[in-house]
């Protein structure tokens, strides 16, 4: 009897470039790795990186191999790496370095032979261009990814929330969850934001990250469950 390994993967897309997606991505994978199995997280395009004797570091990337429990090469993490910290389609341009949907796939299947759980970490929010013909958006279609949609809660969240919401049920991908991210000390009327999004994201809340000191400490996991994921 054949055995099928089914590995949880996911795509982690945001409201706009700094809504939190990567801090909800490190407690994405401290919650998975409290559930038991590999854990993984996959930046696989980033823009904003600083040079090294080893090439381009990100610091997105560093942060999710930090919190895996998988210990992998830098470039399986991060296969494309850029310096300026712009819109990927122009960094790549700029530096004459092509990005084909094929490398993202090509290290996601590397990441899914390895893991129980991958987390895909985006670039900006669903549309961001990788070229003049590819989106960041067409490839999680093409690969099928359930969204988790990470909300930087602030003044204008709601509906950047929604456009993001309707774009992934166009896609006809399913929105398996989203995370309210505290993005200062005192957010907008955070109260009636938190229910307004309740009231109209069709998915569940996994969790409401509040605004932490030391974003990047590893009790993240308290702040939501992977478990309403199932
Ligand atoms: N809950 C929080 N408490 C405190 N600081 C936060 C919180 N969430 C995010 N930040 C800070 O806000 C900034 C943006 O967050 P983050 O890097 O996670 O955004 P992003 O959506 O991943 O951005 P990008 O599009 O560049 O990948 C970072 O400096 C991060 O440390
Ligand atoms: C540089 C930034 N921190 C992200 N890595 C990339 C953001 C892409 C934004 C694209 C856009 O303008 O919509
Ligand atoms: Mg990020």
């Amino acid at each position: 009897m054949a055995l099928f390994i089914v590995t949880d993967r996911y795509f982690i897309t945001g409201t706009d470039t700094d809504a939190g997606k990567t801090v909800a991505t490190c407690a994405l994978l401290q919650s998975a790795r409290r559930q038991g199995g590999m854990t993984v997280g996959y930046k696989p395009v980033a823009s904003g990186c600083i040079a090294t004797p080893q090439g381009w570091r990100n610091s997105d990337a560093l942060a999710l191999a930090a919190n895996s429990s998988l210990t992998l090469p830098y470039d399986q993490i991060n296969p494309l790496a850029f310096g300026e910290p712009t819109s990927p389609h122009i960094a790549s341009r700029d530096e004459n370095r092509p990005i084909h949907a094929s490398m993202l796939s090509a290290g996601l299947r590397r990441l899914e032979s390895k893991a129980d759980w991958v987390f895909v970490e985006g670039a900006g929010g669903w549309f961001t261009p990788l070229s003049d013909s590819l989106s960041f958006a067409q490839w999680v279609t093409q690969e099928q990814l359930p969204v988790i949609l990470v909300v930087g809660l602030k003044l204008g969240c709601i509906n950047h929330a929604l456009l993001t919401a309707l774009a992934v049920k166009q896609a006809g991908l399913p929105l398996a969850g989203w995370i309210a991210n505290n993005l200062s000390e005192k957010v907008h009327r955070p109260t009636e934001y938190l229910d307004t999004l309740r009231q109209r994201l069709e998915a569940p809340l996994l969790g409401v990250i509040p605004w932490l000191q030391d974003p990047g400490n590893d009790t993240l996991a308290e702040y939501l469950d992977v478990s309403l994921l199932k």
